[in-house]
């Protein structure tokens, strides 16, 4: 291999499979990661996001295909031997050692001088905005704090790979969004070093990816950028996945005229009119979010549609409302859920 493509290819897994006696949880994964890249994995529970995380790590053995980082394969080596730092939703911090010393301990560990350790660890506790709490333990600090510990510590280690498992899951909605923006920093600052992180947030994968990887059953469903994977989903699984509100999936005789078993189409590409559209239904809750409305319609079918409106329009339970879609962004699917272009 030359040298040029190892250092853009820092992650390769070639027909990574992995299995728990006859249960095959990921299934011939091929992914390339490219070196500095913010890949993030979402898929429904249990499609083995977290396995293929803890594959990467090194925390659970692969029983097929390889893991190559840089270019070598690292199938068999030891979880600390991979240049791999992982920052865990529960934090895992030891309790009775200070901040310093928790952000301190791989440094000790691997015999660096005191200097360096001194160094490193005032770098990134300013980074985190840590400084003020060295001293103390982190029974001692907030929840979004703690996160920081775990994440100074990873830093610290200069990582080639970060990786984050459900990193934001225990912080509470403003606390999220603060953290969200500090990895977000922490990425555009570290340059070379790759991040993955799982998540089931979709404000988070669409933020913080250059890359998000659906993985669904163990195996890989599509890799995009966010917005590719929002404007053409290759599936109507990743359609109906990737997007809060979810994708209105319209089926039967109603998506006939458009040629098509399944019609898709955001709530955002919805016009509403007072007397004609082509699709009619009854109105069953309207959120109000102040800028924009999400009205939703029952129109015979299991799910409600979700229609954005301006958010000065009213409309009470119980009204007939019309609407149509946005013309070109009409999404059409077969009969195998896949794309009719
Ligand atoms: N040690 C184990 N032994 C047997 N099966 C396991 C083991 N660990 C995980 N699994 C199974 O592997 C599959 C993938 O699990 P994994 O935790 O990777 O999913 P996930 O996508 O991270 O889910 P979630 O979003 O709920 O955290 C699940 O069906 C799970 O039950």
């Amino acid at each position: 291999m030359k040298k040029e493509e190892r250092i853009v290819t820092n992650l390769k897994l070639t027909d990574l499979s992995k299995r728990y006696g006859q249960v095959e949880v990921l299934k011939h994964i091929n992914l390339d990661i490219k070196s500095g890249e913010f890949m993030v994995f979402v898929g429904p529970s249990g499609c083995g996001k977290s396995t293929l995380l803890r594959c990467i790590a090194g925390l659970e053995e692969i029983t097929g295909g390889t893991l190559e980082i840089e270019g070598e394969v690292v199938n068999d080596r030891a979880p600390s031997k991979r240049g791999i730092a992982m920052v865990f939703q529960s934090y895992a911090l030891y309790p009775h050692m200070t901040v310093y010393d928790n952000m301190a301990y791989a440094l000790k560990i691997a015999n660096a001088h005191k200097d360096e350790i001194e160094t490193k660890v005032a770098a990134a506790a300013e980074q985190l905005q840590l400084t003020p709490y060295l001293q103390r333990l982190p029974g001692q600090l907030s929840g979004g704090q703690r996160q920081r510990v775990a994440i100074g510590r990873a830093i610290v280690r200069d990582p080639k790979v970060f990786l984050f498992d459900e990193p934001l899951s225990n912080l509470d909605a403003a606390l999220r969004v603060a953290t969200r923006i500090q990895i977000a920093k922490l990425h555009e600052t570290m340059v070379k070093t790759t991040m993955i992180y799982v998540t089931h947030d979709q404000v988070e994968a669409m933020t913080l990816a250059d890359r998000i990887c659906v993985l669904r059953d163990g195996r890989i469903e599509q890799v995009g950028t966010p917005l590719e994977l929002y404007e053409q989903p290759q599936s109507l699984f990743v359609a109906g996945f990737i997007g809060s509100p979810k994708m209105n999936l319209i089926e039967g005789d109603k998506a006939k005229p458009f040629n098509a078993h399944t019609v898709g189409v955001r709530s955002e590409h919805m016009t509403v009119s007072p007397d004609s559209g082509t699709w009619s239904g009854t109105v069953i809750h309207t959120e109000n979010l102040g800028s924009d409305s999400y009205v939703y319609i029952d129109m015979g079918q299991e799910d409600p549609v979700v229609v954005r409106v301006d958010g000065s329009t009213k409309y009470r339970s119980g009204d007939t409302i019309h609407f149509s879609p946005v013309d070109d962004k009409i999404h059409r699917f077969d009969t195998n859920g896949k794309p009719i272009s």
